[in-house]
């Protein structure tokens, strides 16, 4: 049953990560041979009920050939990464936000990828998440946080570690999913949280009160109006990977970060786990169910403390 598990889970993501080293599974607390096969195994996100895929005529993508240069003066999807870092507050140099070796550079910033539109070819720096996982993990059992994920090799920090793939729906469905997980004590819902969005609709409110001070969006992909405070939530119970099996902690070790590839909707990126700090061989895998905690904030999720392990 733990190696039909591990073949599956290889099988079904062989088109999308043919690099990616194995997923082990292991359980030295009772006899169950892997975790229950109550979802199916995929890195996609499946588009839920009254949730639509954008318009790929939309998807907007750069002229460059080869791989893209952080110092091109052409590339349109540099260009676009960089409004969004400006929004920083600072004046990052032009760069995409990711470095020569394919780490992250802010983490707390949405990632625009080249993406099937674009020019370039697989070679781009600017093509990570689409390369695939990596690193090898394993998911194992812990006494008291259920099944969880460990790292098999040493992570540099800001790798990337998997897309947390499932099902994307309304908040509405959410809400009503979320009464019968509790019933369980399990849940697999995450909101996709883009604060960057807001500033969008804030020029856009300016657009329409001072028509004549704004720049025109020079190829923003586009939002429907009417869906401007609509959230939309993954949901790994029924569909996902192995991220579905990282545990909370408050001082976690990962972190999502948005990324948009090849879907044009600006709300609908990939949430992506990061390692935030470097990992060694043999640590859990975690990340912050509630997003980043203050030290003077406690948690209120999991008393992590006294859970660990
Ligand atoms: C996304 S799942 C994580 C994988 C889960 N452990 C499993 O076996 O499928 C979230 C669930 O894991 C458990 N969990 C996650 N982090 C925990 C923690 N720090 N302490 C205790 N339980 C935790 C809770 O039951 C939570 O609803």
């Amino acid at each position: 049953m733990r190696q039909l598990f591990e073949h599956v889970m290889s099988v079904n993501t062989m088109h999308d990560e043919p690099d990616a080293p194995p997923i082990t599974v292991d359980n030295k607390i009772n006899d169950d041979p892997c975790p229950p096969w109550e979802f199916y195994y995929t890195n996609k996100l499946f588009y839920g009920q009254n949730v639509k895929r954008g318009d790929s005529a939309k998807l907007k993508g750069c002229d460059c050939v080869g791989g893209c240069r952080p110092d091109s003066k052409t590339c349109s999807c540099l260009r676009r990464q960089h409004r969004y870092l400006r929004l920083h507050g600072e004046s990052p140099p032009l760069q995409f936000n990711y470095d020569q070796n394919g780490r992250v550079i802010y983490l707390d910033y949405p990632i625009f990828e080249c993406n099937d539109a674009c020019g370039c070819d697989e070679s781009c720096m600017n093509r990570v998440v689409q390369r695939g996982r990596q690193f090898p993990v394993e998911i194992a059992n812990t006494r008291k946080k259920g099944w969880g994920v460990f790292a098999k090799s040493d992570i540099p920090a800001h790798s990337f570690v998997g897309v947390y793939s499932g099902e994307l729906i309304t908040d509405r469905e959410a809400h009503a999913r979320a009464a019968l997980y509790d019933l369980v004590g399990r849940t697999y819902l995450f909101a996709i949280e883009m604060w960057y969005l807001k500033n969008i609709f804030r020029r856009r409110y300016r657009e329409r009160h001072r028509p004549d001070t704004i720049a025109p969006d020079d190829g923003e992909p586009q939002l429907d109006d009417e869906k401007q405070s609509s959230i939309f939530v993954v949901d790994a119970f029924h569909v996902g990977n192995f991220t579905r099996f990282l545990n909370h902690c408050c001082e976690p070790n990962c972190t999502l970060v948005t990324v948009h590839i090849n879907e044009p909707h600006l709300y609908k990126p990939y949430p992506c786990l990061f390692t935030e700090k470097d990992v060694k061989a043999g640590e859990e895998l975690t990340f912050s169910y509630c997003g980043p905690i203050s030290e003077e904030e406690v948690c209120l999720f999991f008393p992590c403390s006294v859970l660990l392990s």
